[in-house]
């Protein structure tokens, strides 16, 4: 959809130069963090890929009381010693008052006051009078309060993504909900008369491969994408895009749009922002492939913020804008820091785009360190995608040469959803 009227023509060429990618990347996310989402407490079955609103801190000591970590004798003074008791993790200890007595004791138990030593139970013997006898180790069997964290303490900064190690390490300091952002809202509207939704590509139509793909990865970036919230093929026409455009952004903080970004007879994307009255954050970046990408802004009455992503219909380069443009936007919005790079070794080299950024598609030997490039990576291709495990950066005015350290884009994987 390429044939331009002399007007649009004359608009492209007064329209600003594209963003530098880098540059590109860093005002969206620098735009994300300004319209960061709201605080929320959630609880901790509710808290995974959510992000810290506020830093993680304990509510008492780690532990919260001296604590036996074997199973054995807390005794007190010189053995043997008389046994005078047991204590069992999950109960609060007399204290041991009197010299030569011990209490059998349980790993986890809370350590009785009095006690100088814990002797494990099978270096223990027992005298013919059935009192406990043996020599405790000398460095001591229990763990002492504040030993893994001192009560306030701050264990992970705002902005840090919830995995299933800090909802553990905050249930562990007392926590039952914490402070997070909102998770992102976003939507998907595929545009694009030609594409089936069902069924094998022919006569002229294509199956629409973003509908199903792109709310997958989406969510792997922590975004909320109900079914209902992906519409499409839209109809080619301005009204059907700006109803649709509309209708998605009412209940979303993203409404990501494949296709119709160039300006082509029917691609209606950017007058539909006009008419909603966005004002462009990112509009073209010189990237290869990709470069139609655009990030718009929506600000409401109400001082609300929403995004609109145009990402280019050709496959391939809808995921170059996503994980170009739509991952530091969404960093942004979670408040989570500006995703920062892994850098991998070139073991093949990788031409060059001219004055454009090249996105290369990579498979990573993650034990050599190396990035090797994959076959069928034309923009209009899913295959070599599908087999790689993300974008090697090819800066501008250079190619990347064997053994050239470049940065890596990664895609939004799970650890083993490749077999590498
Ligand atoms: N005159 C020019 N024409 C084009 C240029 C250019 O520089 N000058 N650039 C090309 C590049 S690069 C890209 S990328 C595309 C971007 O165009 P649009 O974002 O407007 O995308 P469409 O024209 O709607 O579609 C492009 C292509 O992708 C197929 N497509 C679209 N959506 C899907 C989908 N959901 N699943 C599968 N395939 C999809 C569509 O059928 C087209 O083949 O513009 C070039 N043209
Ligand atoms: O830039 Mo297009 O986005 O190469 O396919």
């Amino acid at each position: 959809m390429s044939t331009e009227t002399a007007a649009q023509a004359e608009d492209r060429a007064t329209a600003p130069p594209p963003a530098g990618w880098e540059e590109a990347r860093a005002r969206v996310y620098a735009v994300g963090l300004s319209a960061a989402l709201p605080a929320v407490s959630r609880s901790l079955a509710d808290l995974d890929g959510h992000t810290l609103a506020e830093p993680l801190t304990t509510r008492t000591d780690l532990p919260a009381f001296p604590t036996s970590s074997v199973d054995g004798w807390a005794v007190r003074g010189e053995g043997p010693w008389r046994v005078v008791g047991r204590v069992l993790a999950g109960n609060r200890p007399a204290p041991l008052t009197e010299e030569g007595s011990t209490v059998e004791i349980a790993t986890g138990a809370m350590v009785p006051e009095g006690t100088t030593a814990i002797l494990r139970v099978e270096e223990s013997t027992r005298t013919g009078d059935g009192r406990v006898d043996g020599t405790p180790r000398p460095t001591p069997e229990w763990r002492e309060p504040g030993e893994e964290a001192y009560s306030g303490e701050e264990l992970l900064p705002a902005g840090t993504p919830v995995d299933p190690a800090l909802i553990g390490l905050a249930a562990s300091c007392g926590h039952d909900t914490l402070r997070v952002r909102r998770a992102p809202r976003a939507a998907l509207l595929v545009f694009g008369d030609e594409l089936l939704t069902k069924g094998p590509p022919a006569a002229g139509r294509v199956r629409d491969a973003l509908g199903p793909a792109v709310p997958a990865w989406l969510r792997r970036y922590g975004c909320q994408v109900r079914p209902s919230d992906v519409v499409g093929p839209v109809a080619d026409t301005l009204p059907a895009h700006v109803a649709a455009v509309r209708s998605a952004l009412a209940g979303a903080d993203l409404v990501c749009t494949t296709g119709g970004t160039m300006h082509g007879p029917v691609d209606h994307l950017h007058p539909t922002l006009a008419a909603l009255g966005a004002d462009y954050v990112v509009n073209t970046v010189a990237v290869r492939p990709g470069f139609p990408m655009l990030l718009a802004r929506l600000v409401s009455d109400d001082g609300r913020v929403r995004f609109v992503a145009g990402l280019p219909g050709n496959p391939q380069s809808a995921i170059v804008a996503l994980v170009s443009l739509v991952a530091p936007l969404l960093a942004g919005l979670q408040g989570r820091p500006m995703p920062v790079l892994p850098h991998a070794t070139l073991a093949e080299p990788i031409a060059g785009r001219g004055d454009y950024t090249h996105l290369a598609l990579v498979r990573l030997d993650r034990a050599a360190g190396t990035a090797h490039p994959v076959r069928h990576v034309g923009s209009a291709m899913l295959r070599g995608l599908a087999g790689a495990d993300g974008f090697a950066v090819v800066r501008p005015g250079t190619t990347g040469a064997v053994g050239d350290r470049v940065p890596i884009v990664p895609l939004p994987l799970l650890p083993g959803e490749r077999s590498w």
